[in-house]
């Protein structure tokens, strides 16, 4: 049988008419031979790395399927449990952003009142993942799971649907941070948008639509000057991305509380912070340079003026996002279709009491029993906006929503956990 590469040339002399020509012929064959040699590797080689391309494509979809954190029997059963009720007239909640910082603090209080909660959270590497993986940690130990997924998968999230007919959905992931958007400008657009719409396509077709509470931000108000900033205040000049990434949000939800019957509740939050805070916040990087003695970059407005935030302490937002759940009416829609209107409430979740950032590192300092090493420099244009301040009225009218705990005693309570968390080793790992 002619090999193949006798077959595509085929090497019988007596194609050759005569003699004098065959040494000719043999001397070009043998270099047609090496040529058509050399093809042949060239075209082993392709194959083989074509064929070495497509396993692992495969091996990477085989590993993401296998290594897949959701699925399963008793997976399923976890998720079950998780969501279980224990309260007369209780709610079983989805936590998107079960891991960061709002979102394990309003799952435990969930938790602890006897509602059912089932977190969801990709464990990103925005900031320290460890520091997520030990919020995790925490909320398992009081019966809560939190599924390793990323908001864009539809399929888990219609997954998670099937297994338990969620009363609500308390929807903080999202890609935070104010300057970051200029690193990573697709990372908002994937989360807070993207993620958001994929959220909102799969409550919408749910045959008990959940209703919906969700994280908005104080940074929509951006370029406002209003004081202090009310809901109704202009939303239109967003200065970062991040904001602007936010304020679609309250669009979006708009568009399927109106065209689905969706019960939406958005919730601007004010630079909040506390124990078990976002690593990338001021608050909290401040902490850990003045620890270790490292200096810290002060931003400062036009003419020397100090940039100032209403800051707000998780606890007191925790009590927004509840009242929010307790006063949500139920979605009127069901399977993709609007049964009649629905509610849509947006409120501020601020302190309505402005510090400005040097006091700020001024307690800190304290409580820390270090002097900070400080650098003021003019703040760059990098999105950031001068000063914050909220009007809260219509959260208290409708909720009773009342903060409590002032910047001092709060930062407090955070230095006291930052020291038992991190220890002698003040934040370096
Ligand atoms: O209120 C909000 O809606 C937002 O609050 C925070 O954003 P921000 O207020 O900018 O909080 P930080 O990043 O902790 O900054 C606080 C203040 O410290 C200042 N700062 C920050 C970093 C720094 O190195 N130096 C510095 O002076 C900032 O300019 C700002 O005035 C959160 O990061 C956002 O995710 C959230 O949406």
């Amino acid at each position: 049988m002619p090999s193949l590469e006798e077959e595509l040339f085929p090497s019988t002399p007596g194609k050759f008419k005569d003699k004098g020509s065959l040494s000719m012929n043999r001397q070009f064959h043998r270099c047609f031979a090496s040529t058509s040699t050399m093809f042949l590797w060239a075209l082993f080689l392709i194959a083989l790395t074509a064929s070495y391309l497509s396993f692992q494509s495969f091996m990477d979809s085989g590993t993401r399927y296998f290594s897949s954190t959701w699925g399963g029997l008793h997976w399923e059963k976890q998720v079950r449990n998780s969501a279980q009720i224990h309260r007369k007239n209780g709610f079983s909640v989805l936590v998107t952003g079960a891991a960061g910082f709002v979102g394990s603090h309003v799952s435990l209080a969930l938790k602890k009142r006897g509602d059912g909660v089932v977190g969801l959270d990709n464990f990103n590497s925005y900031y320290d993942p460890s520091l997520k993986k030990a919020r995790k940690s925490l909320l398992s130990s009081h019966n809560i799971l939190i599924v390793e997924g990323d908001l864009n998968d539809a399929r888990l999230l219609g997954k998670l649907f099937d297994i338990v007919q969620f009363t609500h959905v308390m929807h903080l992931a999202a890609q935070a941070g104010v300057r970051y958007a200029m690193e990573n400008p697709h990372s908002y657009v994937h989360s807070n948008i993207a993620g958001l719409v994929t959220l909102l396509e799969i409550c919408k077709n749910a045959d008990r639509q959940p209703a919906i509470v969700w994280a908005s931000s104080s940074s929509v108000y951006g370029l406002n000057e209003e004081v202090p900033f009310s809901e109704s205040d202009r939303t239109d000049r967003p200065a970062s991305l991040y904001a602007a990434t936010k304020k679609a949000g309250e669009s979006i939800t708009h568009t399927y509380n109106h065209i689905y019957g969706l019960s939406i509740t958005g919730l601007r939050f004010f630079t909040v912070y506390g124990p078990w805070g976002r690593p990338d916040m001021a608050y909290f990087s401040f902490t850990k340079s003045i620890l270790q003695g490292k200096p810290i970059t002060i931003y400062r407005g036009k003419n020397r003026v100090d940039l100032a935030r209403d800051f707000t302490y998780i606890d007191d937002v925790v009590k927004g996002c509840i009242g929010s759940l307790d006063t949500a009416k139920k979605s009127t829609g069901s399977g993709g279709k609007k049964r009649g209107p629905a509610q849509y409430r947006i409120f501020n979740l601020g302190n309505t009491s402005p510090v400005t950032v040097p006091m700020m590192v001024g307690m800190l300092e304290r409580h820390l029993k270090v002097k900070a090493k400080k650098h003021f420099v003019e703040m760059p244009g990098n999105g950031d906006v001068p000063f914050t301040h909220a009007n809260i009225s219509l959260a208290r009218k409708e909720f009773g929503y009342k903060p409590t705990t002032d910047l001092q005693t709060g930062l407090k309570k955070f230095v006291k956990w930052y020291l038992a968390y991190y220890g002698d080793n003040h934040g370096k790992l």
